[in-house]
């Protein structure tokens, strides 16, 4: 089934003034014709769409893209008639008709009136309405009138493609919109449900609703696209003999050493892994092979900084790690807080976004045995 978009653009937008035409007038980053492209460009179940101008609007809508420019007529079901008659040659199943004016179309809508046209010639989106009515007349009501059975009607406006072209070619023109059309025709139409926030840009109090609304919108699209990445990393190294270990960048006096090529820093090891995970980039001997000589020795602060600045490049900000030893002795706790202070130096981390934490491994295993110490850690990077 392919569904084909018509965005009637052509009005003038006298109610809403301004110097420009409302659909061409700036809100939220773009235009309001470019706001309510990108809706139906974005829905997967669209495959075209018809953007209906009038002539002397090139300059606004030549640069958006994505859309076929048809020139429309003097008033709305002239313009819709147009946009249907330049869909004949592609002749798609079914075609949603929508305002420019309304650039809060959500995908819901759009889906549900395209779902509805499984079972029904025509579909559209309406809000029944909840507030009572009046008649008036010189600012005094005059009458009252039952809303029961009442909806504001919305777009986009849902139909098989030769059904609603045969309804506009006979219609003699004048309708508010293309469910008028259609059922002049006898087509039945089905209601589904409208969106409070589909409003139409009608008079100039609109644009700061519609735009407040876009920001909202908008806002939302980019912490629902957040890029949040986590790397797991662990290193063990074996004790020789020596007097101090060097731990998440802190020298502790202890009755052994750690054997490693470089200082043989488990923690910051498994650290610098762990944002290497986080970046699918491979792991510390990649990217500083023992067998090179020039790291014999090294300070792993040297490894960290590569991993962290790696990040940056990638466009990543590291939100917060956590570092785990694993041994019997020497006793971490005491020292954790510096631990934290080393590396939050290294990394340009705040502290309290760096954890350090140590277990036993209740005298089982290597570690138990005290023949080395264990390290794990995780990382937390998220796109900037
Ligand atoms: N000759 C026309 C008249 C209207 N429309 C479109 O029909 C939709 C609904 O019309 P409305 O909100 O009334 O827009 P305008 O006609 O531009 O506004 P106004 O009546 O205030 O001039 C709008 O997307 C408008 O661009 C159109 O394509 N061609
Ligand atoms: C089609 C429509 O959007 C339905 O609410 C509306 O009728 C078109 O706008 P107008 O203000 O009636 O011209």
């Amino acid at each position: 089934m392919t569904t084909a978009a018509i965005i009637v653009a052509a009005g003038r937008g006298t109610r809403a003034g301004g110097e420009v035409p409302k659909q061409w007038r700036q809100i939220a980053g773009n235009s309001v014709a470019a706001h309510t492209v990108r809706a139906f460009r974005a829905h997967p179940e669209i495959s075209q769409i018809i953007l209906v101008i009038h002539p002397d609007d090139h300059e606004f809508a030549d640069p958006i893209e994505g859309v076929t420019l048809v020139h429309g007529g003097a008033t709305r079901d002239a313009s819709v008639h147009a946009g249907l008659q330049a869909l004949r040659a592609d002749d798609p199943d079914h075609v949603l008709i929508h305002d420019v004016a309304r650039p809060l179309v959500s995908d819901q809508v759009i889906h549900d009136v395209i779902a509805a046209l499984d079972h029904t010639p025509g579909a559209a989106p309406a809000l029944q309405v909840t507030d009572a009515l009046w008649c008036g007349a010189d600012g005094q009501v005059v009458g009252t009138q039952d809303r029961a059975g009442l909806y504001r009607a919305q777009t986009p406006q849902g139909f098989r493609f030769g059904e609603i072209l045969s309804a506009h070619n006979a219609h003699d023109g004048g309708a508010a919109d293309d469910v008028e059309v259609a059922r002049a025709t006898g087509l039945d139409v089905s209601i589904v449900d409208g969106d409070e926030q589909n409003l139409k840009i009608t008079t100039p109090g609109d644009f700061a609703r519609a735009e407040r609304l876009l920001l909202q919108r908008q806002q939302k699209n980019k912490e629902s696209r957040m890029d949040i990445r986590v790397g797991s990393g662990y290193d063990v190294h074996a004790f020789e003999d020596g007097d101090h270990v060097i731990l998440c960048g802190v020298k502790i006096p202890h009755d052994r050493k750690l054997r490693g090529h470089s200082d043989a820093d488990v923690g910051m090891h498994a650290l610098t892994d762990a944002i290497y995970g986080a970046l699918a980039d491979g792991d510390i001997g990649q990217h500083f092979p023992p067998s090179d000589p020039q790291w014999k020795g090294a300070a792993s602060d040297i490894f960290l900084r590569h991993a962290v600045a790696l990040a940056g490049e990638r466009g990543y900000r590291i939100s917060n790690v956590d570092v785990t030893l694993i041994c019997e002795q020497p006793k971490i706790g005491p020292n954790a807080l510096a631990m934290r202070a080393a590396l939050s130096d290294i990394m340009g981390l705040a502290v309290d976004r760096i954890s350090v934490k140590a277990t036993t491994s209740e005298r089982l295993g290597f570690t138990g045995r005290s023949e080395g110490i264990a390290s794990m850690a995780t990382a937390t990077l998220i796109g900037a």
